[in-house]
């Protein structure tokens, strides 16, 4: 991952491998937050804000020569005091490892290999050796140090300075540069002995060493039995036994040796390792509990840090076959000259402190995975920070920044060496690195991050070249832009070096003034001052960050897009299934409505009985989702032409056509009739919640026709309201009749013939629906509201004298309807005829949903009356119920059942 992997870029700060920044939320920055709908989205880790705060407060300082200059070469007063407290050396570790320092795996001496004793194949052979020809050209250094190995120069290989334009860099500034074939005691004699030599006069001092993985940093510190590094050399130089003269002799030192690691790769651990691992703690630059060990000898000591360095946590990794994977840090501490122990205090005494830091790594090399990875991220965390905390200070600043405060407090390294990296105490900083071309990398970042200077060199040449070639880009680009073009590669630095160094970038060689054409003359001059670069390269860096970051978050929104659209592409699916399942479901109501019907009867006897026990049957199922007619009660058959299924809320639309040709036609809600007969009335009620417009349905009735069909019926919250002139088509029918239905079915009234206009008004009091029926053949019937909702008006028409058979019946919402004394209309308590009381509670919640049909009730009022009659008594309780009803039964309907009756008795 790019995160893992210190970029090139230079004194970097790349704010997302910090663990101890946590990203600010920024009210600008802060993501969208993602409905919490989803659930495997929300199982996704949190986006993390983009830290474009971070980014652009990371300041580049402008006025110090650690990018670009020249001037920066001399050192002002302030330096001196760093310089001072500060030394700087680079080491070079060999391109391939000297005989005898096998441990690193990836870079053993191919010529160290035992030899194949069998002949080769000659083709094979050379095969061989052009790989290894190849593998040679590869392992170019790219690294070359200055003769007076004080600066080197950094190439990078040619596939990046072709496809990336990246331009060779010059270090400088080192106390000393250390090339591949160093030794050790040549680094010891010039880099450690003056901090030694300055330990045992009563000077504290610190050595680190610094450098990406394999480097060398321990070979530096610890070397090898062949090679021994710092540590035994400097532990040789303090025990070397002194002239007898010497106070030495007497002096007691102490060691103490602890590592900072990660523990499972996240928190930071500290662990003594002069002890059995056990854990210390820090307060605040003191580490609490450590244990000093008294040495009294080199072969002691020795021994002390050879078993500590077999606790130290290594582990083997593709770059390096023992790597560190911890800071371990090795403390000298010079006791006093008295033999009392109690007297030594820490505190007077100096200490000199070496430290091996673990190596910045980058996971394509290493290979990590897991608990390495995880100690990989720590490991370059670490080194980031103390590198930040290096760089601050090598731009002589004595307190870092306040962004840089918080790392001195957060990581355990650099508060422990806080007054290392303030420039408090005296500091000499190796830096190791491996020459070859595909550590250009690894070696730019070090450099960059802890060298003292840094030079960019510029070629007039290629500035010309690019000038000329993009004369109209050069005119538009900003001077950024230009400065960028100019930088040149290697070979050129070194040419040209001289002339930017003498004079402020300032283009003055005749040979080059003689190249540029008159374009170019007229064109802005070349302004190559440090100022200029410096803003280029920090615009460079906070752009570069920017884009990391932003490249960062958009992976991570990329990731949630795709959760995001799973997410969708499942709920489109179950969308799909649940409309196939709802347009399936709609074809099953669609078909039990269509088996939903009824049929004229010729035997009008039969009909009503059975019509009657069909609908008691149905008003004991009423409430149900679903039902059938009781087996066990005569049920309609095909000799009868009454067929009539239903499945749900089913509601029965009978015919009873009397001698007299007086039929009853009820008008009943989501009832689907389906007459056999022509002279029946067809009627197809409308699904309440679509209002299509009744008389549009009434219009198509055989027998019944409507008139004025411009005038929409108003549809009453389930039942719907005729408004306009409907006559009937045949005129066979006498007087009409009001059937009044309480609002639970459970009753009605049968009015006979209204002559005249009829105005029913709505009876707060009763909920009753009325049923306009017989319609007087020789004239229209007008239903109208009159005024306004509340009221309606029924009145024969004038005009109309054709045959009508039929029967009109109208249904009226309760709330509209008001009924009058005058009219006969009769409230009838609704207990009266129908048992059912669960029917009762879900009636009051959809009371106009419960219409039953009034032509079953009718037909009960017949069969009551039959039952009285002929003293056939139905049952118990609905024989008490029944009488009920037939006291408060009223003139009209007592005769209309008369009439049916007889009609009954005369057909029988
Ligand atoms: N100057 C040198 N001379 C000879 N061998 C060297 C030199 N520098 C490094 N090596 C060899 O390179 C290998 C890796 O070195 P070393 O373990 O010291 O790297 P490192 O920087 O400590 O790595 P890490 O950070 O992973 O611990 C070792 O085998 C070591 O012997």
């Amino acid at each position: 991952m790019e995160s893992k992997s210190p970029p090139p870029c230079p004194s970097s700060v790349t704010v997302r491998r910090n663990p101890y920044r946590k990203a600010r939320a920024t009210p600008l920055t802060n993501p969208p937050q993602l409905p919490s709908h989803s659930t495997s989205s929300s199982k996704l880790p949190p986006i993390s804000s983009f830290p474009i705060q971070d980014i652009l407060s990371e300041e580049i300082p402008q006025n110090v020569p650690s990018t670009v200059t020249v001037t920066a070469a001399s050192p002002s007063s302030s330096q001196d005091t760093i310089a001072e407290n500060l030394k700087v050396y680079l080491r070079i570790c060999p391109l391939v490892p000297l005989k005898g320092s096998t441990k690193n795996a990836g870079d053993q001496n191919p010529s160290s290999r035992t030899k194949n004793v069998w002949p080769q194949n000659p083709s094979k052979k050379n095969s061989v050796k052009e790989k290894k020809n190849s593998k040679k050209k590869s392992n170019e250094s790219c690294i070359t140090v200055s003769e007076d190995c004080h600066s080197v120069t950094l190439s990078p290989p040619l596939p990046l300075q072709e496809s990336k334009r990246i331009k060779s860099e010059i270090y400088e500034g080192f106390s000393h540069v250390f090339s591949a074939d160093s030794t050790q005691s040549e680094v010891y004699e010039k880099m450690v002995n003056p901090l030694v030599e300055d330990f045992l006069r009563g000077k504290s001092g610190m050595l680190a060493a610094l450098g990406p993985t394999g480097s060398g940093k321990t070979h530096t510190v610890f070397g090898s039995p062949r090679e021994p590094g710092m540590v035994p050399l400097a532990l040789q130089r303090i025990f070397k036994p002194a002239p007898a003269c010497s106070s030495q002799s007497s002096r007691r030192f102490y060691l103490s040796i602890f590592e900072i690691c990660a523990e499972r790769g996240k928190a930071e651990r500290i662990s003594d390792l002069t002890s059995d691992g056990q854990d210390l703690s820090m307060q605040q630059s003191a580490i609490k509990g450590l244990q000093e060990v008294p040495v009294h000898d080199v072969a002691g000591a020795e021994q002390l840090i050879a078993r500590a360095l077999l606790k130290r946590s290594t582990a083997m990794t593709n770059a390096n076959s023992q790597s560190s994977r911890s800071q371990c840090i090795i403390n000298i501490r010079r006791g006093t000259d008295s033999s009392d122990a109690e007297t030594d205090e820490q505190s007077n005494s100096a200490v000199l402190s070496i430290v091996d830091l673990a190596g910045a790594e980058r996971e394509k090399r290493t290979g990590n995975q897991g608990t390495r990875l995880a100690e990989s991220n720590f490991i370059n965390n670490t080194s980031m920070v103390f590198g930040l905390c290096l760089r601050s200070l090598l731009e002589h600043q004595k307190k870092p920044k306040k962004a840089l405060q918080k790392h001195f407090q957060n990581s355990l390294l650099t508060r422990y060496l806080r007054d290392y990296l303030e420039g408090k105490k005296r500091m000499t900083l190796i830096l190791t690195v491996k020459p070859g071309e595909e550590d250009y990398l690894d070696a730019s970042y070090l450099l960059r991050q802890a060298s003292p200077f840094m030079k960019i060199k510029f070629t007039n040449l290629e500035a010309q070249s690019n000038f000329l070639c993009n004369k109209r880009q050069f005119q538009t680009t900003s001077r950024t832009e230009q400065s960028k073009r100019i930088k040149v590669g290697s070979r050129d630095a070194s040419l040209i070096e001289g002339k930017i160094a003498g004079d402020e970038n300032q283009l003055h060689d005749e040979e080059d003034l003689r190249i540029c054409n008159a374009e170019f003359k007229n064109s802005r001059p070349l302004n190559l001052n440090s100022d200029d670069l410096m803003k280029m390269e920090r615009n460079h860096q906070i752009m570069q960050n920017f884009a990391k970051a932003l490249w960062s978050v958009l992976k991570q929104h990329n990731e949630k897009l795709k959760v995001a659209e799973s997410e969708i592409q499942i709920l489109k699916e179950n969308l799909r299934n649940e409309k196939t399942r709802s347009i399936e479901m709609e074809k099953e109501l669609n078909n039990l409505r269509s088996f939903c019907t009824c049929s004229k009867e010729n035997s009008v006897a039969s009909t009503i009985v059975k019509v009657g026990e069909n609908f008691e049957s149905m008003l004991h199922l009423e409430g149900h989702t679903s039902c059938s007619f009781d087996e066990t009660k005569p049920v309609l058959n095909s000799s009868n032409r009454f067929k009539s299924e239903c499945s749900s809320s089913p509601r029965i639309c009978d015919s009873t056509p009397g001698e007299d040709q007086r039929n009853v036609k009820v008008l009943s809600p989501n009832c689907n009739c389906s007459p056999e007969n022509d002279d029946l009335v067809r009627i197809q009620r409308q699904d309440m919640s679509s209002q299509v417009p009744c008389h549009k349905t009434t219009s198509n009735l055989s027998g019944l026709e409507c008139i004025d069909d411009k005038q929409e019926p108003e549809a009453m919250d389930g039942f719907f309201l005729l408004d306009g002139q409907v006559r009937s088509s045949e005129a066979d029918v006498s007087s009409p009749s009001i059937c009044v239905l309480n609002e639970n079915c459970q009753s009605f009234q049968v009015h006979e013939s209204f002559p005249g206009t009829r105005n029913i008004h709505e009876d707060s009091s009763e909920s009753n629906y009325v049923v306009v029926e017989h319609l007087d053949p020789k004239s229209d019937v007008k239903v109208s509201t009159s005024g306004n909702d509340s009221s309606v008006s029924v009145e024969p028409g004038q005009q109309l004298g054709e045959k009508n058979e039929d029967l009109l019946d109208l249904l009226v919402s309760p709330k509209e309807v008001k009924h009058t004394q005058q009219q006969d209309l009769t409230y009838v308590p609704e207990t009266e005829i129908r048992p059912d009381t669960s029917c009762n509670s879900s009636r009051k919640e959809k009371p106009k949903r419960r219409l039953l049909p009034a032509s079953s009730i009718l037909v009960r009022e017949i069969s009551i009356l039959d039952a009285d009659e002929f003293d056939k008594p139905r049952g118990n309780g609905v024989g008490n119920k029944l009488a009920a009803s037939e006291r408060q039964r009223t003139q009209g309907s007592i005769s209309l059942l008369r009439l049916l009756k007889s009609n009954l008795h005369s057909l029988v």
